[in-house]
């Protein structure tokens, strides 16, 4: 795996804190250029805090994140938003603004230095549109849209950045079951057809398991584990990562494994291995 190809994501010894609260501790990582890969932890374990500054949107306190063997927090914002684009779930829309404005916006940082927009920005904020499935609301203000659909309308914004490597912070949020599986199922078809590097945050272990080809959690502001969905989605994941108590089984046609969650654990389970529980 070369890790200075476009789209290869590392992070070296990364950490990172907010005043009084230290959240990530020493980030080891590398993601190969095409890779999709899934990103899982307890709420507050640092996940969207990692996309942030693999997105150049943070400065780490030590360690770095390299973008196609870039360091990350050396390159403009600009500079950053044509390597990586991030889907967050970001402050409400301003009055108004359409879907088409607002996905057209994710066209800046390709734009020339006085802001003009450049041959071919309209197709690609049209594929954009397309990709993620809201081209019919393309006229419609986005303050007036669901909460689901204002989510797919995020990830056509991040789309339009036309970058290598996306990352997706809880892409399925709001969605309900059929469009959760519309949109992984985008992901894993535009990873396809063009190459893409994909991190995601996902709550749900099973589309995790089902839709990524690498799991990554994040405990303690450490990888606690990283591999393979069938090597390493276990019981003891479940206890020790999300500290659930439940049981796994291979999916009867797909094979890949599927949880069943039972009981929250108190708290989750001291880890067996300090670094990898696979
Ligand atoms: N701007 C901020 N200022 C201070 N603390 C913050 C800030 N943003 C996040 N935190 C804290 O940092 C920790 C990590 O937050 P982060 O959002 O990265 O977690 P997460 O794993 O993405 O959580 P979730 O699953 O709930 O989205 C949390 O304890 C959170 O309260």
């Amino acid at each position: 795996m070369d890790h200075r190809e476009p789209g290869a994501v590392v992070a070296e010894g990364l950490r990172f804190g907010y005043p009084g609260r230290e959240v990530l501790r020493g980030v080891d990582l590398r993601i190969g250029a095409g890779e999709l890969v899934a990103l899982v932890g307890l709420n507050g374990c640092g996940k969207s805090t990692f996309l942030r500054l693999a997105a150049g949107l943070l400065r780490p306190d030590g360690g770095r994140v390299l973008l196609d063997g870039e360091e990350v927090a050396r390159l403009s914002r600009r500079g950053a938003a044509r390597r990586v684009a991030l889907l967050h779930q970001s402050a409400p829309p301003v009055p108004g603004l359409t879907v088409r404005q607002l996905v057209r916006q994710g066209r800046y940082a390709a734009r020339g230095p006085l802001g003009m927009l450049r041959d071919g920005d309209d197709a690609v904020s049209a594929r954009a549109l397309a990709d993620a499935g809201v081209a019919d609301w393309a006229g419609r203000p986005v303050d007036a849209l669901s909460g689901g659909e204002r989510q797919r309308v995020r990830l056509a914004m991040a789309l339009a950045q036309d970058t290598r490597t996306l990352l997706l912070d809880e892409p399925t949020t709001y969605l309900d079951l059929r469009h959760q599986l519309e949109v992984l199922q985008t992901v894993v078809r535009l990873r396809a057809e063009r190459g893409l590097t994909v991190v995601m945050v996902v709550h749900d272990l099973n589309h995790a398991a089902r839709f990524a080809d690498r799991i990554v959690a994040l405990r303690d502001g450490r990888v606690a584990a990283d591999g393979k969905p069938a090597d390493i989605v276990t019981p003891a994941l479940l206890a020790e990562v999300l500290g659930v108590e439940g049981r796994v089984a291979p999916d009867d046609r797909g094979g890949w494994p599927v949880c069943y969650p039972d009981h929250p654990l108190e708290a989750a389970r001291p880890l067996r291995n300090e670094n990898h529980i696979h």
